[in-house]
């Protein structure tokens, strides 16, 4: 599944020119820790860590000095109150900020053994390998074929079996039964939850290690946030994934650990899902997980 770093590193059509040579970078893997629970895997391996990560608007500052460990082919939930810096943090990850022309990140972000933020990455081909899902879905005006093929073309990957990557990633992203009669109509035709769905699928078809998902089912009506949630489990085990909830519910269901940040852009607590709902350390974590506030 993971990409070697050259691929990681290399520049590409849409890099832009003043982009450093691409260089090979470590080929590290990060810290293995046994763990004796686990419903996926015995073993975890840390597939994202910030160290000290801090993101700023300008002067006023959304993440304080974030440390935390992400386990590889887990579904690790991001909860805390509106404006804690939840989407800032989702999106340092795969360097989204960099769009943001006020924002700046101080400290690491590394992804398999490489800082994310050093200068020889190239953000385009990392966000192939760290592919985002956002709260509304975002389908192109093109067919259902096209809007999943996309990420195969951009990524000069569109050789002769671009049908069955296509299909695969329809399969992955559960939506392969409801469409494949209709792979020529347009994405937008679909309902909201299938749009969703497909744009998993697009997400998927470049093969990354990691989806990033911004409150993926908050647009979606009850049926379609429980298949969005079914897919999550099933998707882990292929990917990690990150995903941003409003809906503590959805976390405890879904996820395999929780960060909660607060207040400030601060991570209180990172834990297993069960402990921080069951028994947290920090007295702030339950006050918000009891819905004293937030
Ligand atoms: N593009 C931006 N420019 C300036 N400030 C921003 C920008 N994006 C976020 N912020 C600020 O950074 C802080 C964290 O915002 P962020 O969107 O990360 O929080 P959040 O926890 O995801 O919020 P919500 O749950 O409401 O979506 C907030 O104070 C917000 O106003």
């Amino acid at each position: 599944m993971t990409m070697s770093d050259e691929q990681l590193l290399s520049s590409d059509t849409e890099s832009s020119d003043d982009q450093p040579a691409p260089t090979p970078g470590t080929d590290g893997l990060t810290d293995s820790t046994d763990i004796d629970t686990g419903e996926r895997s015995a073993t975890e391996r840390t597939l994202l860590e910030a160290r000290d990560l801090s993101v700023y608007y300008g002067k006023e500052q959304a993440l304080d000095s974030v440390d935390i460990e992400i386990p590889e082919k887990q579904v690790t939930a991001v909860i805390g109150p509106s404006g804690c810096g939840k989407s800032t943090f989702l999106r340092s990850i795969n360097r989204m900020n960099d769009l943001v022309d006020a924002a700046h990140v101080d400290g690491e972000l590394v992804f398999d053994g490489k800082n994310v933020y050093d200068d020889d990455v190239d953000p385009v081909a990392l966000r192939r390998k760290i592919g985002m899902v956002f709260q509304k879905p975002n389908p192109f005006p093109k067919s259902i074929r096209d809007n999943v093929a996309y990420g195969l073309r951009v990524q000069g990957k569109d050789d002769g079996d671009v049908d069955e990557k296509v299909h695969t990633a329809l399969e992955r992203a559960a939506l392969l039964d409801e469409v494949e009669a209709q792979l020529d109509s347009s994405g937008l035709d679909l309902s909201g939850g299938q749009q969703q769905r497909l744009c998993i699928a697009r997400a998927i078809a470049p093969d990354p290690d990691v989806i990033l998902m911004d409150e993926p089912a908050s647009a979606l009506d009850p049926v379609a946030t429980s298949k969005i949630e079914d897919l999550i489990e099933e998707l882990a085990e292929e990917y990690t994934v990150v995903i941003v909830t409003h809906n503590m519910q959805q976390a405890a269901r879904i996820s395999d650990k929780t960060a909660v940040f607060l207040t400030g852009g601060e991570l209180v607590e990172f834990d297993d899902t069960d402990k921080i709902f069951e028994n947290p350390e920090h007295d702030r974590v339950e006050d918000y997980i009891t819905g004293k506030f937030g």
